[in-house]
């Protein structure tokens, strides 16, 4: 789905966030506008370094979004003129981490952020390879002042001061492997990376990669709830690679302009649990029966299709860049104040009675600000069996998660 205005979406009813949110906050006073435009939308980071030219063809969403979502934001505008040089400057002011930054979905995401004109810091975290990773891409003449970071004794310091955290760090899938079979590696990863975030960063934003998504992020939530800093509004899975196939897969198959398509995709992040919502495409649109079974097995599948054409060479690596770059972006206008950001997100959730879910989320400062509801109460009869299908597995993808920390824990103190 687009990263949009709400007034250019049929969002319906819009759910609270629940009355589990801030538990354990600490709360971090903003420290200010990066005084972003609020019509400044993503990926115009080629013109960070001097100015941004207000043009349509600046977002990731392509060139020129949905000619609504673009009318939906001059009110706003006031006299600013869209249609020629109007020379904005937003100024870098937000610190991102990524940990996993020399992998392959972590050198073209740390690229894609060192774009983004909203960054004033971008922090490499790696095991190995970073330092080369960082002195490369520290040439660009972009804001973001560019420092790797290597090895364990490093993590705390890529962490100080950060706004944002993004964990792509773990083991990719091979031909043949299912996303659970990488949980033995991943979950151990994300476990010892969230702690280190508590520890050094427990205001940030935390965007969370590595796979099983559907399982990492709960590991996540219960490292935080036992670091006592646990902000459900602050813990993201990033599903935008889901919402990002959706679009491109429905505009192909539909002949639709691909700027103007918007699919939100909810559940979570693996096989069955990946739910596109076909019959709330935006434009609208009519997708028959056939044509519903066929996107829905397509973009569920999206994952491995990429595995099996990389023939043990990985997983996705530069289309997931390019979505969570999007997430990024989102995420900082977001704590801009841009009061219009909305994105699919694996959070925690009370849209359903699974406790992680993916939904539209509508994003501000503080974070997930509200669970988009209409996403589960307005579905089509094929949607809503596939929700029931779906829910065990994505349950028992959760409680395996939760398991794992707990068991942690419990062999620790032994
Ligand atoms: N959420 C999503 O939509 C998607 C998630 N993924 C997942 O993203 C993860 C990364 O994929 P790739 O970048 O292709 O893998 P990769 O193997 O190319 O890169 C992973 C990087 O993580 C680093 N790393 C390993 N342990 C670490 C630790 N403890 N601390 C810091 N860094 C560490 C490695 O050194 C390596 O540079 C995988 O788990 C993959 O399944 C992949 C595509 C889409
Ligand atoms: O399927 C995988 O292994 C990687 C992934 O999450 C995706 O491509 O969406």
């Amino acid at each position: 789905m687009a990263s949009t205005s709400s007034s250019a979406l049929s969002i319906g009813s819009v759910a609270s966030y629940g009355s589990q949110i801030g538990l354990g906050t600490k709360a971090k006073p903003f420290h200010g506008s990066c005084s972003t435009p609020k019509l400044f939308m993503g990926f115009s980071g080629l013109k960070g370094a001097s100015s941004v030219n207000c043009e349509r063809n600046t977002s990731f969403l392509g060139n020129g979004r949905n000619a609504k979502v673009w009318e939906s934001f001059k009110p706003k505008l006031g006299r600013v003129d869209l249609s020629t040089k109007s020379q904005l400057h937003p100024q870098a002011c937000f610190k991102v981490a990524v940990l996993g930054a020399a992998g392959g979905i972590g050198q073209p995401l740390s690229l894609l952020i060192k774009m983004s004109p909203l960054v004033s810091a971008l922090h490499l975290y790696d095991i190995a390879n970073v330092k080369g990773v960082a002195a490369d891409l520290s040439h660009c003449n972009t804001p973001a002042q560019v420092l790797g970071f290597t090895g364990e004794s490093e993590l705390a310091n890529s962490l100080k001061g950060v706004d944002l955290v993004v964990i792509p760090a773990g083991i990719p899938r091979k031909p043949g492997m299912t996303g659970d079979d990488l949980f033995n590696v991943n979950a151990s990863i994300v476990k010892s990376l969230v702690e280190a975030v508590a520890d050094n960063a427990p205001d940030a934003f935390i965007h969370i990669i590595s796979n099983p998504v559907n399982s990492t992020v709960p590991i996540a939530a219960e490292v935080l709830k036992q670091k006592g800093v646990y902000d459900p509004k602050k813990l993201f899975g990033v599903t935008t690679l889901d919402v990002v196939r959706a679009n491109t897969f429905v505009a192909q198959k539909k002949n639709l302009r691909l700027m103007d398509v918007d699919v939100p995709v909810i559940g979570g992040h693996s096989g069955i649990t990946i739910l596109p919502l076909l019959s709330r495409t935006q434009p609208l649109v009519l997708i028959n029966n056939k044509e519903t079974e066929e996107l829905t097995a397509r973009i569920q599948n999206a994952g491995t299709e990429v595995v099996e054409a990389k023939a043990g060479a990985g997983s996705a690596t530069l289309s997931m860049a390019y979505a969570a770059a999007r997430f990024v972006e989102s995420s900082l206008r977001a704590l801009d104040g841009d009061g219009d950001v909305y994105e699919c997100a694996y959070v925690q959730s009370d849209l359903t009675e699974i406790p992680f879910f993916a939904s539209r989320v509508k994003i501000g400062r503080k974070g997930v600000q509200a669970l988009m509801a209409s996403d589960v109460l307005e579905m089509s009869d094929y949607e809503s069996e596939k929700l029931a299908a779906l829910k065990p597995e994505l349950m028992a993808s959760i409680e395996k998660g939760v398991a794992f920390v707990h068991e942690q824990t419990a062999a620790a103190s032994v």
